[in-house]
């Protein structure tokens, strides 16, 4: 796959619109409300904690082993994750070498439009200077923009033990909300997540990042409950193809095999579908369908949804002989996700409510799954 373009900045402002590609392909654009902002995802943190790397891998499908060879980062780099994927958002990487408390930068126009701030503290490292530099980004952001939602990535814990990634994270959670606290900044909210681009932790977190950032969040969620509680499914993902972030998912808690299952699922049906496979003309596959049936008694069952979407369920095969009320429901669903998406049916509608069809899927969705 291509990497996508990105470019040096000369610092500019961008629109506050959230958009996302429609199914017919084109691009559809939402008017801003507060809540409607276009996800706008900043990376930051000090020289060499894993900036560059974090959005090569998960983004541009960067080997990790590859980013050993990463350069330095000099000017802020800005990427427009659009291509092929659901969301259309950018990612700003904000090179460690720059000066936040140098006066040339316009630091309403950064965090202005600013949905995330990413920061990234490696673990491996000493991480008494990221801290603070972490305290005095984030309490500079918030003053700008207390809209931000502010996430930690503590970084690179790949080198660290299971008890020393604990004992890290309580480590640098306490001193930095010690610190927000004594700064009086009590009402600046840190998220605090352990990374690695050796594993699929990193996809994780930034699926978390980016769910905090898609306005219509609770009704996918909810939607996805009722499937799965209608149709003998154990747990189920709606995945962004292209990034393997999952934009939402049932209820139930999430335990990290079980993503790395279905993230390794995606990866076998677009090899496959890159060999074999009947392809749209950027490369997504077209009305995929795919079975894959563990040595546990488990099967891991996915459908596309839409052009960039993917539902992936995970259940037991004798839920499976029920396939038949299984795809009735998909059917629905996808259907309710559409109508959830459809700008044209939200316009006008307040924010957060589930259109009419949307409503009528749902029950329609309950009353078939019971006969
Ligand atoms: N072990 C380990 N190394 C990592 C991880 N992520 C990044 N690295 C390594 O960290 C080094 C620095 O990574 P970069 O992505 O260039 O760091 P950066 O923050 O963008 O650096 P600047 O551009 O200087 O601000 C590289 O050698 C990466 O291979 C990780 O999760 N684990």
């Amino acid at each position: 796959m291509e990497p996508h373009e990105g470019f040096g900045l000369p610092v500019e402002s961008f629109p506050k619109d959230f958009s996302y590609h429609g199914d017919d392909g084109e691009d559809a654009v939402a008017t801003a409300t507060s809540s409607d902002m276009k996800p706008r995802i900043l990376i930051m943190g000090l020289q060499r904690s894993g900036k560059s790397s974090i959005q090569k891998v998960v983004f541009h499908k960067m080997s990790p082993n590859e980013t050993l060879f990463l350069e330095s980062t000099s000017k802020i780099f800005k990427d427009d994750v659009s291509n092929n994927s659901f969301i259309n958002f950018q990612i700003w990487d904000i090179p460690g070498q720059i000066d936040f408390l140098d006066n040339t930068f316009d630091l309403d126009m950064i965090f202005g439009g600013t949905g995330a701030l990413i920061f990234v503290v490696d673990a491996q490292d000493d991480y008494m200077e990221a801290l603070t530099c972490l305290h005095q980004t984030v309490s500079k952001a918030f003053r700008v923009n207390p809209q931000i939602k502010f996430e930690i990535f503590i970084h690179k814990v790949d080198g660290l033990s299971d008890d020393h990634k604990i004992e890290t994270q309580r480590d640098i959670s306490q001193r930095a909300n010690e610190e927000l606290h004594e700064a009086g900044l009590r009402d600046l909210h840190l998220s605090f997540h352990l990374t690695s681009i050796y594993d699929h932790s990193i996809f994780e977190a930034f699926s978390k990042v980016v769910q905090k950032l898609i306005p219509q969040l609770t009704t996918l969620e909810n939607l996805l409950s009722i499937f799965v509680q209608n149709s003998g499914v154990e747990k189920t993902f709606l995945f962004d193809v292209v990034s393997k972030i999952y934009i939402a998912t049932d209820g139930s808690p999430v335990d990290m095999q079980s993503y790395e299952l279905c993230c390794e699922m995606i990866d076998v049906m677009l090899d496959m579908t890159c060999i074999y496979g009947d392809e749209t003309d950027d490369g997504t596959p077209q009305d995929s369908t795919c079975i894959i049936r563990l040595n546990n008694t488990s099967i891991l069952y996915l459908q596309e949804v839409t052009r960039f979407l993917v539902l992936v369920c995970i259940l037991r095969d004798d839920s499976f002989t029920r396939r038949g009320i299984i795809d009735y429901n998909i059917l629905l669903l996808k259907k309710a996700i559409n109508d959830v998406f459809d700008v044209r049916l939200r316009q006008g509608k307040q924010n957060g409510h589930l259109p009419i069809e949307g409503r009528n899927n749902l029950m329609q969705l309950s009353t078939s799954a019971n006969a």
